[in-house]
C-alpha cells in the first residue's frame, strides 16, 4: 500500500481542505488535470458531528457520527460525480479516513447526515456501533479513560484522544465496519487514503483492516492495483511511538520535514546544510513518507509542533515549497487553505478553530474564480500560485534523476541540478547571488519558471542562457520577493 496510484508523469498531492465536491470536480477539469497534479486529498466525507459553539469549527469534521457520505462538502451523489470527473482527467482522489474514534464522549445530537448519536451511551446507530465496539477500562488503564501519557504505547492506542470515544479495532465487527466504509469508496473509484490519527491505532489492527480492502476500480486502474495509504503519525522523535512501526506496510506523514525546513527558510539554519537533506537528517526512507511544508492542523500553530511555515509567511513559504518540489526526497503534498482572521493572544491564535468560508445559512462558500483564475471568497489556493504549480511541473519533468552539481556560497545560498533535466538556485542569504554556475543542462535559452513561464514559445519572466559548457550566469537579489531561479527542459525556447 506504499505505492502512489498516480497517473503516469504526475507526482504531487494537493490537499483541498474543506472544499465542496462540486468545486473539486471543476478544479480537476480546469486546473489540476492540465497542470499535472497527481491527486486531491479531500476532507473527511463521512457524516460528522455538528458543533455550533464555536460555530462549525474545522476540527468537527474529525468527529465521525457515521460512515454515510454526507457532510457540508456534499452528499454521496456529488462525491461520485467528483470521483468520476477527476479520474477522467487523470486526477486521483485520496480520502481522509477518520477511523480511530467517533465523537467526544460528552453530549449527543444529530450529525450532518441526520443520524442520531449519543457519546455518553456510546450509541452510533448510523453505523451501527454500540458500547461493546469501543475500548473501555479493560483495554485502557489511564484512570479516566483518556490519554495522558504519550510515552505509554498502550495508553496512546487504547485510551481516548482528547476524550474522543475510542473504537475497539481489535474486534472483527469493528474491522469489518471500517473496511466496509473504505471499500465502498474504493468501489466508487477512490485511489487511496490518509489514515487520520494512525498513531492512536495498533499497527497490527491497521494491517488487518487494510488486508480486507478491495483492489482499485478497473474502470480507472489496472486490475489488481492496491490502494495507496499514508498514515498520520505525528512523530517528532521524542515519543515512545515511532513512525517506523507503521512503515513496513504503508507510508507515513513526515512531521519532522516541515519543522526543519522552516528553520532553514526563515534564515536561522544556513541552507548549505541541505546538501545531505533526507534520511541523513534522521527522517524515514524516502519511499516511506509523504512530505509537506504545513498541514491543516499545524498551520494553525498546534498539533504537529506548530512553528511551521504557512501561507501567512508567503516569501519563505514559497521558497520552502520550491525546494521541496525540486528535491527528490519523499512523495510531496501541497496544502491548499482558506484564510481566517488570526487573533494572537499571548502566543495562541484565538481564532484557530475557524471553519471554511460560509454563507449566512452556514453552507460552505464556493471558491469562485477571479478573472486571473485565482480563487476568491477567502480561499487561499496556494496550489494555484505560479511559483508552486510551475514547480509541480518541474518535479514531473525531473522525476527519476538524482541531485548533481551541488553549489552553495558557504552560507545561505544553494543550487543543484536534477540530472540533465532541471536546475534551481535559491538565495536565502542577505546578500545577492552573482555567479556563473554549472547547470548540468544542454545549451539553450530556458525560461525561469519562478518569475514567469513558458507560453507560446516565449518566456514571460527571466530568460537564462546556458552555454555549451553547461554554465549560466545567475544574478539573484536578496531583496527580491522570489529570490529563486528554476529552469527545466520542459520550459526551453
Ligand atoms: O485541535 C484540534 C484537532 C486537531 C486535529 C484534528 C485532526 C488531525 O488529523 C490532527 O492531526 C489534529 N481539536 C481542538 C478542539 C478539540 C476537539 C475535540 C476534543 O475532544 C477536544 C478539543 C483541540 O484543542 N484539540 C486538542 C489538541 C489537538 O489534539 C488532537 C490531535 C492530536 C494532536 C497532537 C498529537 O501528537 C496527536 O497524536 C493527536 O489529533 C486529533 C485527531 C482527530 O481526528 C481529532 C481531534 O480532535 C484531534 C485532536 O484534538
Ligand atoms: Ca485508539
Amino acid at each position: 500500500w506504499s505505492n502512489p496510484t498516480c497517473a503516469p508523469g504526475r507526482h504531487t498531492i494537493v490537499h483541498l481542505f474543506e472544499w465542496k465536491r462540486s468545486d473539486i470536480a471543476d478544479e480537476c477539469e480546469t486546473f489540476l488535470g492540465p497542470y499535472g497534479y497527481c491527486e486531491v486529498q479531500i476532507s473527511p466525507p463521512n457524516e460528522n458531528r455538528i458543533v455550533t459553539s464555536p460555530n462549525r469549527p474545522w476540527w468537527v469534521r474529525y468527529q465521525p457520527v457515521s460512515y454515510k457520505i454526507s457532510t457540508r462538502s456534499g452528499d454521496e451523489n456529488s462525491f461520485r460525480n467528483m470521483v468520476e470527473r477527476c479520474n477522467k482527467v487523470n486526477v486521483r482522489i485520496y480520502v481522509d479516513a477518520v477511523v480511530n474514534h467517533m465523537t467526544g464522549s460528552g453530549g449527543s445530537g444529530t450529525g450532518t447526515g441526520g443520524s442520531h448519536w449519543d457519546g455518553g451511551s456510546l450509541s452510533y446507530p448510523g453505523v451501527p456501533f454500540s458500547s461493546w465496539d469501543f475500548n473501555s477500562f479493560s483495554e485502557c488503564h489511564s484512570g479516566d479513560g483518556n490519554i495522558h501519557n504519550y510515552n505509554d504505547p498502550n495508553e496512546v492506542r487504547n485510551c481516548r484522544l482528547v476524550s474522543l470515544v475510542d473504537l475497539r479495532m481489535s474486534k472483527d465487527y469493528v474491522r469489518d465496519k471500517v473496511a466496509g466504509y473504505l471499500n465502498h469508496m474504493i468501489d466508487i473509484g477512490v485511489a487511496g487514503f490518509r489514515v487520520d490519527a494512525a498513531k492512536h491505532m495498533w499497527p497490527g489492527d491497521l494491517r488487518a483492516v487494510f488486508g480486507r480492502l478491495h483492489t482499485l476500480n478497473t474502470k480507472y486502474f489496472p486490475s489488481g492495483t492496491q490502494p495507496f495509504i499514508f498514515q498520520e503519525v505525528i512523530d517528532m522523535g521524542h515519543e515512545a511511538i515511532s513512525a517506523s512501526e507503521y512503515t513496513s506496510f504503508a507510508r507515513v506523514t513526515n512531521f519532522i520535514y516541515g519543522i526543519k525546513l522552516a528553520d532553514v527558510f526563515r534564515g536561522n539554519n544556513p541552507a548549505k546544510y541541505l546538501r545531505n537533506w533526507g534520511e541523513a537528517w534522521g527522517m524515514p526512507n524516502t519511499n516511506d513518507v509523504v512530505v509537506f511544508i504545513d498541514n491543516h492542523d499545524n498551520q494553525r500553530g498546534h498539533g504537529g509542533g506548530g512553528g511551521v511555515l504557512t501561507h501567512f509567511e508567503h516569501r519563505a513559504y514559497k521558497m520552502a515549497t520550491e525546494f521541496m518540489l525540486a528535491h527528490p526526497y519523499g512523495f510531496t503534498r501541497v496544502m491548499s487553505s482558506y484564510d481566517w482572521p488570526r487573533n494572537f493572544q499571548n502566543g495562541e491564535d484565538k481564532n484557530n478553530w475557524y471553519g471554511p468560508p460560509h454563507n449566512s445559512d452556514m453552507s460552505i462558500k464556493g471558491r469562485s474564480l477571479r478573472s486571473d483564475k485565482s480563487c476568491d471568497n477567502g480561499w487561499t489556493c496556494e496550489h494555484k500560485w505560479r511559483q508552486i504549480y510551475n514547480m509541480v511541473a518541474f518535479r514531473n519533468v525531473v522525476m527519476g534523476t538524482t541531485i548533481n552539481n551541488w553549489w552553495d556560497n558557504g552560507n545561505k545560498a544553494i543550487a543543484f541540478s536534477r540530472g540533465n533535466k532541471g536546475f534551481i538556485v535559491i538565495n536565502v542569504d542577505n546578500s545577492d547571488v552573482n555567479a556563473n554556475l554549472q547547470t548540468g543542462l544542454s545549451q539553450g535559452t530556458y525560461c525561469d519558471v519562478i518569475s514567469g513561464e513558458y507560453v507560446n514559445g516565449k518566456c514571460t519572466g527571466t530568460e537564462i542562457h546556458v552555454g555549451g559548457d553547461g554554465h549560466a550566469h545567475f544574478h539573484i537579489s536578496h531583496t527580491s520577493e522570489d529570490p529563486v531561479v528554476a529552469i527545466h527542459i520542459g520550459a526551453k525556447k
